[in-house]
């Protein structure tokens, strides 16, 4: 195992993240927005309204998120952008590499291996992708494909996005890792020496090198630890009828995501598995989050991680394995 440390780039973005480490009762509001909308270039900014919610700490289910004020049900609480997001490897042709946006046939694609959506999105990856072409993926996207692991290409996007200089390589280290037992942490090894090597035999300029040399496995676990509890698989609601039985042939062969994505305030989010807020994709990686019922001034928001359909054996179970926790929601206290 090796001792290097990945080099910290120091960009604004890293502070930002660094004095926001949480605080009780601060809310947290510096990666999501109110609004999708874009701005004509000569108008002024309107503020949005902040969201009406904040991150505090639960009795006992670590930082969770609140209202603000009392909230209705349908309420839009606010999107998220993702922090980090990949496609499903088999929908990589057909959606934005960018936004996962599905790609239509007269979109933009100038790149011959991915697609990107809009002009924006394909602006928008021009750092990392500047990374990211010039090493050789195809070991280590076999390797994800025959192991059926989607969230090392997360670590690989976001160790583009580091050395490209977009983003610092502590962003995530804000958010819960999930725990790693010495047989996760050993079968991790083979990604993470695909990952480096794939970047040591890439042309880099000396700097880049070295940034490279310097990765470190403990933070390739670290970051992965972070995806594993906080990651959301993206199914787009939206979308014409043919979009929604290709999903669903998709899905019958276990292959119903267009992707996978790290945000930061939905990861504050804890579960219920009767939750009064939800998370949807309408058609790319851009999450909302609305309310399911009416919520009062105070109320802790939660979520469901899982299908709410299982029987509470079965909930149980996946929460355990999967989150680490065991679920004490009144569903399940209630044995339903
Ligand atoms: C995505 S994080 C949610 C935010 C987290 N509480 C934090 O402090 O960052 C998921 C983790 O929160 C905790 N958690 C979420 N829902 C819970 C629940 N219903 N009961 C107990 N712990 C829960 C578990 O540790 C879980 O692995």
């Amino acid at each position: 195992m090796s001792n290097w440390t990945l080099l910290r780039h120091s960009r604004c973005c890293l502070s930002r993240f660094k004095t926001q480490r949480f605080q009780k009762n601060a809310p947290l509001g510096s990666s999501f927005s109110t609004s999708d909308e874009a701005q004509p270039d000569n108008e002024i900014p309107v503020q949005a309204a902040p969201p009406p919610v904040q991150v505090q700490l639960t009795e006992s289910s670590g930082r969770g998120v609140f209202a603000t004020r009392r909230i209705s049900a349908g309420e839009l609480l606010h999107t998220a952008k993702p922090l980090v997001s990949y496609p499903s490897l088999s929908t990589i042709q057909s959606v934005c590499y960018f936004c996962l946006k599905k790609v239509k046939n007269s979109a933009v694609d100038r790149s011959p291996s991915v697609a990107f959506c809009s002009e924006k999105c394909e602006e928008q990856a021009k750092s990392f992708l500047g990374v990211e072409g010039k090493a050789d993926w195809v070991d280590f996207n076999d390797y994800c494909r025959s192991h059926g692991l989607k969230y090392p290409l997360l670590v690989k996007r976001f160790a583009c996005m580091v050395l490209s200089g977009a983003t610092s390589a502590d962003l995530l280290d804000i958010l819960q890792p999930a725990m790693l037992s010495p047989r996760m942490i050993s079968e991790m090894e083979e990604g993470f020496d695909l990952l480096k090597s794939a970047f040591e035999v890439a042309k880099f300029p000396d700097e880049k090198m070295a940034c490279i040399l310097s990765m470190a496995e403990q933070w390739y676990t670290g970051i992965l630890a972070r995806i594993r509890i906080s990651a959301f698989r993206i199914e787009c609601a939206g979308g014409l009828y043919e979009d929604l039985l290709q999903a669903a042939a998709a899905s019958v062969e276990a292959e119903g995501a267009v992707g996978n994505a790290v945000y930061m305030l939905p990861s504050f989010y804890n579960h219920d598995c009767d939750p009064n807020t939800h998370i949807i994709w309408i058609e790319s990686a851009d999450a909302k989050l609305m309310a399911l019922r009416d919520v009062e001034e105070g109320e802790e928001l939660r979520i469901c991680y899982i299908d709410a359909s299982m029987d509470r054996d079965a909930r149980q179970t996946f929460l355990s394995q999967g989150f680490g926790f065991h679920c004490t929601c009144l569903r399940c206290m209630s044995g339903d």
